[in-house]
């Protein structure tokens, strides 16, 4: 019989961990000999983090939208491509922060009804200081999203515990045995984990979990972040959550930055704005050099200072945040 191939979807809010989870996974995969491959998703309209996955992971871009909501249709689509063309060990699906993986589910079952392929696990990866400042306020429509995230998941990484307190800790813990009895929980700096962890989730507790986890939404105050429409892909009436809310302004810089500056005023951009990454450029007059930035949740951190990009992306960012004013942003990247 024909094995199906396993498909892991990697979950969780903006700047959580997901893509520092995923590079530790594909290195684990490739150096046991197996053929890893991904979809990236991407809200913006380039994708940064798939510059720092390696050139012999094969991988799909889906940019500009969720894979959640304007997108979800392509999904099966680019499933179906990666499957035929490289016979992949195991396909990695990588959300934006804003997907609600319940509604990503459906791309993948309709893949798997023309092709054998399985969704194995629904890994959730959250940002522990954030969620704990968070459940602090129980009306923030971002503590809702980070809920579905966490219920649906068969696994649960709680990620940035270098940033929380013991006790702190103990509560998240407690928080989302909570809202997810089911999942197994890590908690991780950096997503390190024994890695043997996510091969060895198997498909049965993944669809329980989601059956379970699926009836508990439904019927909970979820609605306040949901409207029901109809389904783009099935014409099915279902719940569907809106994050319109949500943007992205990708802003390309016209000439080479002082990163001193850059680290200074990227501290005053607006407070809506709480995800920032990008590629920017330094001259020294003679050279110039790429360097790689991520900015989440006031944390700046510039990785792989030597990076050179894999394709001709020129000093460029991408903000994200809820409602914020593009002219605002402009106007503080002016001073670069
Ligand atoms: N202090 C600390 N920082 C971390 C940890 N894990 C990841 N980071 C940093 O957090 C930032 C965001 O990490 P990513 O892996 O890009 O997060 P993401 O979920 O893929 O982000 P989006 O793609 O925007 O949704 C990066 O600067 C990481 O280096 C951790 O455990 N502790």
């Amino acid at each position: 019989m024909l094995q199906s191939v396993p498909i892991h979807l990697f979950s969780g809010f903006l700047g959580s961990g997901k893509t520092t989870l995923l590079k530790k996974t594909l290195d684990y995969y490739t150096e046991s000999g197996k053929k890893p491959v991904v979809i990236m998703n991407e809200i913006g309209e380039i994708n940064l983090d798939g510059m720092i996955i390696g050139e012999e992971v094969p991988m799909t871009e889906m940019l500009s939208g969720c894979i959640c909501c304007t997108i979800r249709g392509d999904l099966s689509m680019a499933i179906k491509s990666l499957y035929t063309e490289h016979q992949p060990d195991a396909i990695f699906i990588e959300s934006t922060g804003i997907a609600n993986p319940m509604e990503i589910i459906e791309g993948v079952t309709d893949a798997s009804l023309i092709m054998p392929v399985e969704l194995q696990s629904i890994v959730t990866v959250v940002d522990a200081p954030h969620l704990f400042e968070l459940s602090r306020n129980s009306r923030s429509k971002t503590l809702a999203l980070m809920k579905e995230q966490i219920r649906c998941a068969s696994l649960v990484i709680l990620n940035k515990a270098d940033k929380v307190s013991a006790e702190e800790l103990d509560e998240l813990d407690q928080l989302l045995r909570e809202w997810n009895p089911f999942a197994g929980i890590e908690v991780t700096v950096y997503c390190h984990m024994d890695m043997q962890i996510l091969a060895s989730l198997n498909g049965m507790a993944a669809q329980e979990t989601l059956r379970l986890g699926n009836m508990a939404t439904c019927s909970s105050e979820h609605g306040q972040t949901c409207d029901h429409r109809q389904s783009d892909t099935g014409g099915k009436a279902h719940n569907h959550h809106t994050h319109d809310h949500v943007m992205a302004y990708t802003h390309y810089f016209n000439r080479p930055i002082d990163l001193d500056k850059f680290e200074e005023v990227i501290r005053t951009l607006p407070q809506q704005v709480y995800r920032a990454k990008g590629i920017v450029q330094t001259t020294d007059g003679e050279s110039t050099k790429h360097h790689l930035f991520q900015y989440a949740y006031r944390e700046l951190e510039f990785m792989n200072l030597s990076i050179k990009p894999k394709v001709a992306v020129q000093n460029v960012a991408v903000f994200i945040g809820e409602n914020f004013s593009k002219d605002d942003v402009i106007q503080v990247l002016q001073e670069v």
